[in-house]
């Protein structure tokens, strides 16, 4: 450090000591009691210590940036001292006779030379990532000549054959074939699934160009220099992501979009023609870009980016100067010729190679279905008793998020992890968490109150209960370790008192009991405060809206030296984003899933029909009687969008004797914990439910789930379909919308789901059901139709429309044997938004 920012330190120190020993004076007696603004001694104290870190961090950051330009001008010097042979060297002091400053396109070549060379590590950013190549890292090598890529030669040479680093020509044709293209094109295509990080190789030329580009924003280079790194980037990118896995791509490909330049929307030159051909290159080719592969938080942002409205210039305008601006291009015919060629090309490719990996996913797919890794409970650094116990439940092999999971987890580092319904997501948390309570415990003595070490919070109550069954078969062999449920629908005083006679380590709540428990008990907080480790599974539902409150609450009771993992088979990037409530900002990101694969299993068969509301249940009935007929040992979940409207098919099919059961809200818990229990256990059972069974239930073998009506959103749909297919086992799932809730099949359209055409219904099955009807209690129909308004006028894109709605609802009405709509307190229909519309009924 020069002498300057040594006396700027200095300064600085001395400033912030003087403010705090003139406070220190003050505050020991003497001074006044009361300070300007009313502040009393301590805020005061408080408030100029503050200034004073303030000051000296603006001095600190002064002498940084002073820092850096001094080493930049060194390199610049150094460098334009060593380019030039002796007799015409160039001097880079002006004050030498023969000074003349650097060309931009010199300077750059310089300075790619410079960071190409060996020892120039000191150039790379420390965000950038790990400089030096693992030994066992393949580097990535050039997919034409199989040499590694000389990033500056190529780039150099490139530019320069045209016009000897002319760097804004651009009326030569890139130099790699459009063969090339499609042979990276079907690379990327094929590689699926591999997770390492991206070569460190690749990784440096991306710092590299990474760096070019913050030098570029100095030096006022921009724009056209960018797009051409940019296109060489992709070079490497695709091969580099040879044989790397599709999310690092994306990661690129988002990241890309700070460096891309290329967004075209005023004609200005026909030089930047090639420019315009690498845009609409950009909707067919993947596109990478340069940084992306640093930081695993930013990945949520990837949809962002997605698509040419998104491709959007990142980079500060003060930094380009003038070349910070937008830029259409007029595209020779021949250039638009030659892409059209290519996207054929590529088209041809692409369905060649999704052909080719159909093929071999049939051969392989035992094996890409199972949701078991290679790796073995015992080679992981757990606890023998837990090992045995996992043997003892026939657990041996870790699954696949078991094993992305657990190494992260140990090491103590916040996740957020997505993997698919059915995967062993449970004991993927169950683990680290156990660990954390051994660990924990060793390094206490004896306490006067008993700590809650890991808190695992979840949406409903069966789900809870499931939870802490299974931590107690993980804990088998663990004298000692204690697993409590704290969940609604049983007494609080019950509660309280088994907390208090057997202290537990684990927790396993939903919000709202939890919250209780914080708030009216007091103590309990207490217990809380040498919380290790939270643990939320269904993150996405619980940091919904309908929770979000709570677990606001909740969290701020919480210490914030802790280990945190969220857990989902979804993970909607606004949830990703509000998981930084609960996470450090440098926590993992674990997608067992993969960017742009299917988040449901292969092995599911879906399907969907549409049918007007009124045949909704002779449909289900036609469904169910027939799978019964076809599969032995069935197990059927009917969902339904209410929970009266579960109650009143219920009610239905039990009449129509046929052998089904109900969870929902409405009941008891003793009743739904029996219920629940019971389907679990049993065969040949159908299961009608609302969505309180839609997630994280592991009810062993369903062969059918059947969705009644519009869910809620994409995710609910998933969750529900996912209660089939477990363990990679085979299952179907059937989807029945009204016409006017067809409109869902564009949120899912990337799920593999057909749609089929009308059974045929039995006029007699029609007669019958009429019939069973008229039996069910008037009340039971009369909630069904409240719940239902209740429920669609929640639903955005339906409650919009009041009076379509209402038309809807007494349809609905009618269907289920209702002569006219019930009425509707005025207070409801006041805030339902339906007073004044045709068709609803105040109550007098
Ligand atoms: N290592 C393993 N070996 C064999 N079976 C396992 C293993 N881990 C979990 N399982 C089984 O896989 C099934 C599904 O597990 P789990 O309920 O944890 O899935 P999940 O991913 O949490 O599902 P959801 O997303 O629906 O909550 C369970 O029956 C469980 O016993």
């Amino acid at each position: 450090m020069n002498s300057s920012s040594i006396l700027l330190r200095k300064r600085s120190k001395l400033l912030s000591s003087f403010l705090h020993n003139l406070i220190f004076i003050r505050s020991m007696g003497g001074g006044p009691r009361t300070f300007p603004g009313g502040l009393n001694k301590w805020q005061w104290k408080r408030l100029h210590e503050k200034k004073a870190r303030e000051k000296e961090n603006k001095l600190l950051d002064q002498e940084k940036q002073l820092y850096q330009a001094r080493i930049r001008s060194q390199i610049r010097a150094k460098l334009a001292g060593s380019e030039k042979p002796i007799s015409g060297r160039r001097q880079s002091d002006p004050n030498q006779p023969n000074y003349s400053p650097l060309s931009p396109q010199e300077h750059i070549k310089a300075l790619a030379d410079r960071f190409m060379k060996e020892g120039a590590e000191d150039l790379w950013n420390e965000a950038d990532g790990p400089i030096k190549t693992p030994p066992h890292q393949p580097s990535v090598r050039s997919r034409l000549t199989d040499e590694p890529i000389d990033l500056p030669k190529l780039f150099l040479d490139n530019r320069g054959k045209a016009n000897s680093m002319n760097l804004n020509d651009r009326s030569k044709p890139r130099n790699y074939s459009t063969d090339a293209r499609s042979q990276m094109w079907s690379k990327f295509n094929s590689t699926s699934t591999c997770r390492s990080p991206i070569s460190t190789d690749f990784g440096n030329h991306l710092k590299f160009m990474n760096y070019l580009a913050g030098t570029l924003g100095e030096m006022r280079l921009g724009i056209d220099f960018m797009g051409h790194c940019e296109s060489r980037i992709s070079l490497y990118s695709n091969d580099g992501i040879k044989c790397r896995n599709y999310s690092v791509d994306t990661r690129i490909k988002k990241r890309s979009s700070r460096f891309n330049f290329r967004r075209n929307e005023s004609s200005e030159s026909e030089d930047d023609s090639e420019l315009e051909s690498e845009v609409d290159g950009n909707e067919r080719w993947p596109r990478f870009g340069l940084g992306g592969i640093t930081s695993l938080d930013d990945s949520n942002d990837e949809e962002e980016i997605r698509g040419r409205d998104n491709a959007k210039r990142m980079m500060s305008s003060a930094a380009l100067g003038k070349h910070d601006k937008r830029i259409t291009k007029r595209v020779p015919l021949k250039c638009l010729e030659e892409e059209d060629d290519l996207s054929q090309h590529v088209e041809v490719i692409r369905k060649e190679v999704s052909k080719r990996s159909l093929t071999e996913n049939v051969g392989e797919r035992g094996d890409e279905e199972s949701i078991l890794s290679q790796r073995r409970f015992d080679e992981c650094n757990i606890s023998h008793l837990t090992v045995k116990a996992l043997h003892a439940a026939g657990y041996v092999q870790m699954t696949r998020v078991q094993e992305a999971t657990l190494s992260a987890c140990l090491e103590g580092k916040d996740a957020l992890v997505k993997a698919k319904t059915g995967t062993g997501k449970s004991a993927a948390f169950l683990l680290p968490a156990i660990e954390t309570v051994l660990k924990a415990s060793s390094g206490n003595s004896v306490q006067r109150v008993s700590p809650i070490y890991v808190l695992i919070l979840c949406p409903t109550r069966e789900l809870a209960s499931q939870i802490a069954a299974e931590a107690n078969v993980l804990l088998k062999y663990h004298d000692g370790i204690g697993v409590q449920t704290l969940v609604g629908g049983t007494r609080f005083k019950v509660d309280q008192r088994r907390l208090e006679s057997d202290p537990c380590q684990i927790i396993v709540a939903t919000p709202g009991r939890l919250l209780d428990h914080i708030e009216n008990k007091s103590g309990f907080s207490v217990h809380l405060m040498g919380l290790k480790m939270l643990i939320l599974d269904e993150a996405d539902h619980l940091l919904d809206l309908g929770f979000r409150k709570d677990m606001e609450k909740i969290v701020d009771c919480l210490p914030r030296q802790r280990q945190s993992l969220l857990l989902s088979a979804t993970l909607p990037k606004e949830v990703r984003r509000i998981s930084q409530l609960v996470l450090k900002r440098e926590h993992l990101y674990i997608d067992t899933v993969g960017m742009g694969c299917l988040e449901t299993h292969a092995k599911v068969m879906q399907s969907y029909l549409v049918a007007p509301h009124g045949l909704h249940l002779q449909i289900v009935y036609n469904i169910l009687k027939n799978h019964i007929s076809q599969v032995l040992d069935y197990k059927v979940i009917v969902f339904c969008t209410t929970g009266m409207m579960t109650s009143l098919m219920f009610s239905l099919f039990r009449d129509m004797k046929m052998n089904v059961r109900e969870i929902h809200s409405r009941k008891t818990q003793l009743y739904r914990t029996r219920v629940s229990d019971e389907f679990r256990e049993s065969k040949r059972l159908v299961l009608i439910t609302s969505d309180v069974s839609a997630r994280g239930m592991n009810y062993p073998d369903v062969t059918l789930v059947i969705q009644v009506g519009l869910p809620c959103d994409r995710e609910q749909y998933i969750h529900r379909l996912g209660r089939t297919g477990r363990e990679g086992k085979e299952g179907e799932g059937i989807l029945l919308l009204a016409p006017w809730e067809e409109y869902f099949m564009d949120e899912i359209k990337d799920l593999p789901i057909e749609k089929f055409p009308l059974p045929h219904l039995d006029p007699d099955v029609k007669v019958k059901m009429e019939d069973a009807m008229t039996k069910i209690d008037t009340s039971v129909k009369e909630s069904a139709y409240h719940a239902w308004l209740g429920y669609y006028n929640s639903v955005r894109e339906i409650g919009r429309d009041k009076t379509m709605l209402v038309q809807q609802a007494n349809q609905f009405c009618e269907s289920i044997g209702l002569q006219r709509p019930p009425a509707l307190f005025r207070k409801t229909a006041l805030k339902m938004g339906l007073k004044d519309i045709p068709g609803i009924r105040i109550r007098k």
